[in-house]
């Protein structure tokens, strides 16, 4: 059974509209990464998601259950840490985690979920103290709680310095392992990209693409990079061969195809032109690439 099925999901602020249409779902222990511009209607997909904002249309079915008509028992396989970490800051961590316990999770458990997000050193500190990756640890902490099958995660990497975001990404892969499902929106796409298996990309309130992790950076553009010692004559060179070549700092890209004929053309006009070459390396495009590439395709669309 799919842990999450968003169907159909339609909303309006008024007379505008911010979701279209907008289906996805997510299999039991994967990370889906919920990718767009600011204002593409994340958030309030992940707010639809908990029943913290209505929608007008649609249907949203948390491990098999109807969210509509099962709120209270679809809503306790979820854990959700949305915007930004709402700890009551007059409490401590710890006991910020006792009042957000349902019951369910035991002293023991309530420890474990404290090792792992490491917020055991500041548990016993009050909340308002917290500095805002603190608070983003404990509302990671929080939204583990009573043994959710579905965790969302609005820019959980917000505020988090470069350890801990390691950490945090380490912790993801761990739960999906242990069979959560996690849907995550991030704008650190480089960090998304080491955890999710999935990605949906929304562009204006639409769904526009929806790809495993691996198809999604292989259909993206890939390039040749040549590190040369004079990269204005090499680029020179690349377009006398016909190549659209582009500088970045001490390289030259080119685009590359599927053979080697555009590795072997670079290759040869620039040997020809008597350019020294460091170093030559293929690329696949990252992920903020094909990011780029997809929504600029889908803004034409719309614009024509
Ligand atoms: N409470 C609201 N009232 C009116 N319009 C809203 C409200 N909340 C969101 N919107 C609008 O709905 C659209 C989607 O917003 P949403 O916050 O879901 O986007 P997002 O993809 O999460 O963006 P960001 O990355 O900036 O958080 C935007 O046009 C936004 O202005």
């Amino acid at each position: 059974m799919k842990t999450l099925e968003v169907q159909s999901l339609n909303k309006f602020f008024g007379r505008k509209q911010a979701l279209f249409d907008v289906s996805f779902d997510i299999e039991p222990g994967t990370i889906l990464g919920l990718i767009g511009p600011n204002g593409a209607g994340k958030s309030t997909i992940m707010k639809s998601i908990v029943g913290l904002t209505d929608y007008n249309s649609g249907n949203i079915k948390i491990d098999g259950k109807e969210l509509t008509k099962n709120k209270r028992s679809s809503l306790e396989n979820v854990g959700s840490m949305i915007e930004s970490p709402a700890p009551y800051l007059n409490l401590t961590g710890r006991q910020n985690l006792k009042l957000f316990n349902d019951g369910s999770t035991t002293a023991e458990e309530m420890q474990e979920i404290m090792e792992e997000t490491q917020i055991t050193e500041f548990a016993d500190r009050k909340a308002k103290k917290y500095s805002l990756g603190m608070k983003q640890r404990l509302g990671i902490a929080i939204s583990l709680l009573n043994h959710p099958k579905l965790l969302i995660l609005d820019e959980p990497m917000n505020g988090l310095d470069p350890q801990s975001t390691h950490d945090l990404r380490d912790l993801l892969v761990k739960l999906s392992k242990r069979g959560i499902s996690i849907l995550i929106s991030s704008h650190l796409l480089d960090e998304l990209s080491r955890i999710a298996d999935y990605y949906v990309v929304i562009n204006h309130g639409k769904v526009i693409k929806k790809s495993d992790a691996k198809s999604f950076l292989s259909e993206g553009p890939k390039t040749i990079k040549f590190e040369v010692k004079d990269t204005d004559a090499a680029k020179s060179a690349l377009e006398a061969a016909g190549f659209t070549a582009t500088i970045y700092d001490k390289t030259v890209e080119i685009e590359d195809n599927n053979d080697s004929t555009a590795m072997n053309a670079g290759l040869s006009a620039l040997n020809q032109a008597g350019i020294e070459i460091i170093n030559v390396s293929r690329n696949q495009t990252d992920l903020e690439e094909s990011l780029l590439k997809l929504l600029s395709s889908d803004n034409n669309k719309e614009a024509k």
